[in-house]
């Protein structure tokens, strides 16, 4: 099969899900297989990424935000993303670098559109607006209970002897991270060239070779020692 001129090109991929599902630490695993693999990569995350983008991060996650509500969190996450997109994602991929973002336009959908209530249109009119063309090539959900996160985030800060505070969307009630969950499973859904659902539930090791397998089946060229 003949490989088209864009095979090489670097690829966009965004982790998603709920809370404690692990994200950030595959982010940071699949970052490392890429880089053994001689992929210039970076890792990034939303909200944030950029200082403007983490300006906008504290204001929402922390404070008094709670006044805002999900259509105005809506538009502060896609100003957030915008800046992201623009000084991060963007210039990355035009210079070759693959991307990998933990969380990305799924969150707003998910958090504000699917569960908090926000009109698909004003969704799909941010989306736009903030993505400027820069869809992922890739996104994995991570899926697993939301019970079962949420023990694994407490047992962890246990054993760091931290305080478990979390930011306001982490201190929702159980049946709202059960609907969060389904959200993610219906965007995966409706996006099947796009989503790959992976079972969280399974040990850093095993759920870091799930993903890796998922995105060298994607990307062939990864295996093909193709990237210079
Ligand atoms: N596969 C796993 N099995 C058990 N614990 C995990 C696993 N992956 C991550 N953890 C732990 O669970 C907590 C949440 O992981 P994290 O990667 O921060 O999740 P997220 O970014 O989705 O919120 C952390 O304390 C982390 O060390
Ligand atoms: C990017 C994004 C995040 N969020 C929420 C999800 C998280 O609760 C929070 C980000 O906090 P974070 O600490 O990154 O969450 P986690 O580690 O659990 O993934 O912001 C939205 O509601 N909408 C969005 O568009």
């Amino acid at each position: 099969m003949l490989e088209s001129p864009k095979a090489n090109r670097a690829r966009f991929i965004t982790f998603e899900g709920g809370e404690g599902v692990g994200k950030s630490t595959q982010v940071k695993r699949l970052l490392q297989n890429l880089q053994q693999h001689s992929v210039q990569a970076v890792r990034t995350r939303e909200p944030g990424g950029t200082p403007k983008a983490e300006a906008i991060r504290s204001f929402i996650l922390q404070g008094r935000s709670e006044s805002w509500g999900a259509g105005a969190e809506a538009v502060l996450f896609a100003a957030a993303r915008l800046d992201h997109v623009n000084q991060l994602i963007a210039p990355n991929l035009a210079n070759g670098v693959w991307v990998l973002s933990d969380r990305f336009h799924d969150s707003t959908r998910a958090y504000q559109g699917l569960t908090g209530g926000v009109d698909d249109k004003l969704i799909a009119a941010l989306e736009s607006l903030a993505l400027d063309g820069h869809a992922p090539d890739l996104t994995i959900v991570l899926d697993m209970d939301p019970e079962a996160a949420f023990k694994r985030v407490a047992e962890r800060a246990v054993e760091d002897g931290l305080a478990l505070t979390g930011d306001r969307f982490e201190k929702e009630e159980l049946d709202w991270h059960i609907r969060l969950r389904d959200g993610f499973l219906a965007i995966a859904r409706a996006n099947p060239d796009r989503c790959i659902v992976i079972s969280a539930a399974q040990n850093e090791e095993a759920l870091e070779a799930a993903i890796w397998e998922a995105v060298s089946q994607r990307f062939p060229e990864l295996l093909a020692g193709s990237q210079a």
